[in-house]
């Protein structure tokens, strides 16, 4: 490919995403990552500008010096967005920030005294150290633990083709040096050359995916879950409830549904205050998240109001399953936040039989169970159709 056709298109790529970049960091409230991505892709610009005037300029001050000092920035810019997205310091933990330190002293000093004499070594520098820079990134990210993965995995792949094309040129430069390769690198170095502006322009466009999956989870958690006990809210739950309940009458796998309600809640509110009262509630979602399995659906459908889709394919009885919970409930909520609020809570059970036509029949049934506990004294699970007391 004709590469000066090729260093145009890819600057107006990069000018182009630098913008884009740009306007989302305005419209996203000013979210750092993004001011520092759409600056790595304009540090790249203007130091491709800056070498490219080499051609034309007889001041290597400028077009080699320059350029590559500013070449280097552009890949510290990325990893410095990384890191914002993060909640990090710009330049990473201690151990991470000492090494680009040091890395980015010791390029400095590289340039000032050997590049201004020839571009080539100054090439070899900003190579090594962006190769540096790119497996730093390549590390951070392996570190981001959420889901979903693909972008990160994208990334990551983009910035190890990055790194292993620096490396690449390394080699070539040193190669050269050693008189182990033709005089000419130049086809060489023009096609690491093209593969790097590709990659470049790669990467500006996968950036935004890493920070707008992660503003989708944030917003589909704040579209479902409850906000005091971090568990489904009640359209959540039925949502995911209806799927369960298909899907057990599909492979016809049984599932329960249980209510669990807690006992005169109003009384703990009305004589230990709010506060005590959320701070109930948030127990004993903690105690429904460890009791039951991962794979089970818990959520909070009303003020004090539970909920559970257990798929009961294991060898213990559901019936030991809420005596299990129901004692957990009892031992936790003796004392509260210091308040002796002696917690106890009702339970409603049903398991899918084939009379039920949907979730929401299911949901009505383990409701008359609930019902039943309560009429029968509180501190127990009641089941359709038999009945197990909790102690
Ligand atoms: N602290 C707190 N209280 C809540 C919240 N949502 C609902 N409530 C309270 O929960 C109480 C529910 O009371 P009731 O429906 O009478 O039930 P109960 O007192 O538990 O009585 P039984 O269910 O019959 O044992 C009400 O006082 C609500 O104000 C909440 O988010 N935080």
């Amino acid at each position: 490919m004709h590469l000066p056709t090729l260093l145009v298109t890819s600057v107006m790529i990069n000018l182009l995403i630098a913008g884009m970049l740009w306007a989302i960091y305005h419209l996203r409230h000013r979210e750092r990552c993004f001011k520092l991505w759409a600056l790595a892709c304009l540090t790249f610009v203007l130091g491709t500008g800056f070498a490219v005037a080499r051609e034309l300029l007889a001041a290597p001050v400028l077009t080699i010096f320059v350029a590559h000092l500013i070449l280097g920035i552009s890949p510290l810019l990325l990893l410095a967005g990384i890191h914002a997205l993060m909640n990090l310091p710009l330049a990473g933990n201690r151990r991470s920030a000492q090494l680009l330190y040091t890395a980015g002293v010791l390029y400095l000093l590289g340039l000032a005294v050997g590049a201004g004499l020839d571009p080539a070594f100054a090439r070899f520098l900003t190579a090594l150290f962006s190769a540096l820079v790119f497996s730093l990134a390549i590390y951070r990210l392996g570190s981001i633990e959420r889901k979903p993965r693909l972008p990160i995995v994208i990334l990551q792949g983009l910035f190890a083709v990055h790194g292993t094309l620096m490396m690449a040129q390394v080699l070539v430069v040193i190669a050269s040096a050693a008189g182990q390769l033709q005089p000419d690198i130049g086809p060489l170095l023009k096609l690491i050359l093209i593969n790097h502006l590709l990659l470049v322009s790669a990467t500006a466009m996968a950036l935004p995916l890493l920070a707008f999956s992660r503003a989708e989870r944030a917003l589909v958690a704040l579209a479902e879950r409850d906000e005091l006990t971090q568990l489904f809210n009640r359209r959540a739950f039925y949502r995911e409830g209806r799927q369960a309940f298909v899907q057990a009458r599909e492979n016809r796998k049984p599932i329960t549904v249980l209510m669990i309600d807690l006992d005169h809640f109003k009384q703990i509110n009305d004589r230990w205050g709010h506060a005590v009262g959320d701070r109930v509630l948030r127990v004993v979602a903690g105690l429904m998240a460890s009791e039951l399995r991962e794979d089970d659906i818990i959520g909070r459908v009303g003020g004090e109001e539970f909920a559970a889709v257990l798929r009961n394919d294991t060898g213990e009885g559901i019936g030991q399953v809420t005596e299990r919970l129901l004692s957990r409930i009892v031992e936790a909520g003796r004392v509260i936040e210091e308040a002796p609020v002696h917690l106890s809570a009702s339970i409603g059970g049903v398991t899918l039989v084939r009379e039920y036509a949907g979730f929401e029949d299911m949901m009505a049934a383990a409701d008359a169970a609930l019902y039943r506990a309560k009429r029968n004294g509180r501190n127990r699970a009641e089941f359709i159709p038999a009945s197990v007391t909790a102690e």
